[in-house]
């Protein structure tokens, strides 16, 4: 059986993808960050020499929200440069023929916000709340296709998905990006008899959010005939929502009839960023899991996982 190495594997994307029946072709290796730091490039390369991986899924990295994100900017920026780095010269030396790197829609000009297609990468400024992210984001795809110019042989492709959630998430108000805020906050209101919810910013912002196990479906589904993949392809359902929206649906899943309220003291980033699924679509691919089946299958997580 093929080997396929999941970087970042007990993370959200990776325990999703070790989750999916699909990865029952592979062998997988999954070393935790104790196992195996990114951060060290002698270690990833002696590791890369003995376990031989036909395949790599790279889903490591510092991950957070937009607050973590302002919080940490040189970290964010530091740490995923370093990750992406090492990952990527120790495969290209490895010759690893198969590489799946994940990117994300923060890759994309702060000045485009709907229809954001891949040609647009690197055309205008970043939005600063997650620059330092982004642009450890964007050396990462730069790498990876350099490294195909290179060597022919190699098939490594970066696949740029939207905002994501799932079971696995963080729920730390502090960490988490959206969803999980959502569900962590409306879920203690219920419980503690809280009146009111606080949203970030104006609630008219947008955001496209995916499953993590649809994400878990492309990645397999890539892996399985990387050559169908263009080189660099978004990965989202294609359509977005209001933040008020989001506050809504997760409070009709979770049955709690309180009031919201905004702060507009709440850092906001992007208004809208919607990316365009041409490339997905020409695939032949969609994710199937609706929003509200999504935040359901990730409450119920939620409930029997966090304290
Ligand atoms: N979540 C989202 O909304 C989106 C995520 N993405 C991308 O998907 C990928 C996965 O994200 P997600 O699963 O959400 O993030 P998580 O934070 O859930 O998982 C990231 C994983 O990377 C590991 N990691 C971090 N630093 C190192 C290191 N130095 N050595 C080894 N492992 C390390 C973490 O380990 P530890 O647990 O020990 O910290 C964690 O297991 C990332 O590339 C992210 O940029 C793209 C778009 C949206
Ligand atoms: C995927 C992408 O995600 C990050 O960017 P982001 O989309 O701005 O992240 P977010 O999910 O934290 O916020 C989305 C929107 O939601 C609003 N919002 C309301 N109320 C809460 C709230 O309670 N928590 C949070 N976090 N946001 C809230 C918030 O004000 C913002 O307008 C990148 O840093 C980077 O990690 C990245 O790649």
């Amino acid at each position: 059986m093929a080997r396929l190495f999941i970087t970042g594997g007990h993370g959200m994307v990776g325990r999703n993808l070790r989750a999916h029946p699909g990865i029952a072709a592979w062998q997988v290796l999954a070393p935790a960050r104790t196992e195996l730091d990114l951060c060290d490039a002698d270690a990833l390369r002696d590791w890369l020499a003995r376990h031989r991986p036909d395949a790599v899924v790279h889903a490591a990295g510092v991950v957070g929200g937009i607050q973590a994100n302002l919080a940490e900017p040189m970290r964010y920026l530091i740490e995923n440069a370093r990750i992406g780095l090492n990952l990527i010269a120790a495969c290209r030396e490895a010759r690893i023929p198969v590489l799946i790197n994940l990117s994300s829609s923060c890759v994309y000009p702060r000045d485009l916000h709907c229809g954001l297609a891949e040609e647009q990468i690197l055309t205008g400024p970043l939005e600063p709340s997650n620059e330092g992210y982004a642009l450890a984001k964007i050396m990462a795809m730069r790498l990876v296709d350099h490294a195909c110019r290179e060597d022919r042989g190699l098939q490594w492709r970066t696949l740029v998905p939207c905002n994501l959630y799932g079971p696995f998430d963080k729920f730390d108000p502090g960490q988490s990006h959206l969803l999980p805020a959502i569900i962590h906050k409306i879920h203690r209101a219920r419980v503690e008899g809280h009146e009111t919810v606080e949203i970030w910013g104006d609630g008219t912002a947008r955001r496209e959010f995916m499953h993590a196990g649809d994400l878990a479906e492309a990645i397999l589904r890539a892996l399985a005939g990387p050559s169908s993949v263009p080189a660099v392809m978004n990965i989202g359902p294609g359509v977005d929502h209001a933040i008020d929206d989001y506050y809504r649906i997760a409070a009709g899943v979770i049955g709690w009839q309180g009031r919201f309220v905004h702060d507009l003291g709440k850092p906001v980033g992007m208004r809208r960023k919607l990316l365009s699924v041409a490339r997905q679509t020409e695939w032949g691919w969609a994710p199937q899991t609706g929003l509200r089946e999504g935040i359901a299958a990730t409450y119920a997580w939620y409930l029997e996982h966090q304290p």
